[in-house]
């Protein structure tokens, strides 16, 4: 059916292969991601190389802080002066879609490596993000090569040179989601987990748990993105859409309150790899189009920062 998230195998580009790939690997996948992302926007990855452990040990420790009183987490903000860009958000700190009553939802975000990490509170979360953060850094160029390919453009990867380095060079993020279980009175009209949105940068690497409940929106409706064990989802920004004169689409994407009690009483957690451009890069359409005006990347981000965070 034309109207489904494809899965694309990575084969020999997936991580757990050293050596080059071979060429007509590289150009499947590359002709592969093309075609999702021209349609549906969205793509899932198998044999991507990740351990599973890995993003099993993110999702555990994470659990460890995100079960902290609200008052600790609180302690970790983002958007601190000296904790800009990493940190934790809480329920209805950040409004994706206007039209939300409360968004249930809180988030922690790293910038770099060596980031701001809750150490006292929970001691596995540095090590568990330093294990995973780097290899969805690397498996990202490895994707940014292969689109570069399709459109015929040796270009992406030299744009996102400093990725994962830390927010004053580049903004490429990993966030950790946290869905708290919901009460009875949060099962109303306008309450969401996550409200509609699409992202803002060039490509999003997410991994879910397997409690389901995202939904994408393609042609004229919302198919669910079911969680598919060892797979990564990947979906493009608004970023990337600009840059490819509207080739590739940002689709618009949410999760919403589970209809089964069974789920409403079940946390959820997720990871993004919200991958951007280095901070000074000018985005403008690659064909010359005048379709979209240039903009910065960095410039595009605090813009959309700035309407979402409460
Ligand atoms: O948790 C999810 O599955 C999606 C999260 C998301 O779309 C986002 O944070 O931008
Ligand atoms: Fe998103």
């Amino acid at each position: 059916m034309f109207n489904e998230i494809p899965i694309v195998d990575l084969d020999e580009l997936g991580l757990h292969y050293l050596g080059k790939p071979w060429e007509s690997t590289v150009d499947r996948v590359a002709k592969e991601l093309h075609s999702a992302f021209s349609t549906v926007g969205f793509v899932y990855l198998k044999n991507h190389g990740i351990e599973q452990q890995k993003v099993d040990n993110v999702f555990r420790a994470s659990r460890s802080f995100f079960q902290l009183p609200d008052a600790i987490k609180d302690g970790y903000r983002c958007g601190q002066p000296d904790n800009e860009s990493d940190g934790y958000t809480g329920k209805d700190q950040e409004i994706l879609d206007d039209s939300s009553l409360h968004e249930i939802r809180e988030s922690y975000d790293i910038a770099s490596p060596d980031g701001v990490y809750p150490d006292k509170h929970a001691p596995e979360f540095r090590k568990t993000i330093k294990e995973l953060a780097p290899e969805l850094r690397e498996l990202t160029i490895r994707l940014l090569k292969c689109m570069a390919l399709a459109l015929e453009e040796d270009f992406f990867s030299s744009r996102h040179q400093y990725m994962f380095h830390g927010a004053d060079k580049n903004r490429t993020i990993f966030r950790s989601l946290y869905y708290p279980t919901l009460a009875d009175t949060d099962i109303q009209p306008g309450v969401v987990r996550c409200g509609a949105h699409s992202d803002y940068g060039a490509i999003t690497l997410l991994l879910q748990d397997d409690m389901g409940g995202l939904e994408v929106f393609s042609r004229g409706e919302w198919i669910p993105a079911t969680p598919i064990r060892g797979t990564i989802l990947i979906n493009l920004g608004d970023l990337m859409q600009f840059w490819t004169s509207d080739r590739y689409v940002a689709t618009v994407h949410r999760v919403l309150v589970p209809e089964e009690e069974i789920r409403r009483r079940s946390p959820r957690q997720s990871i993004a790899f919200f991958v951007h451009a280095d901070n000074g890069v000018m985005i403008s359409p690659l064909d010359g189009s005048n379709k979209h005006s240039p903009v910065e990347a960095l410039a595009y981000l605090k813009s959309r920062i700035s309407a979402t965070y409460k």
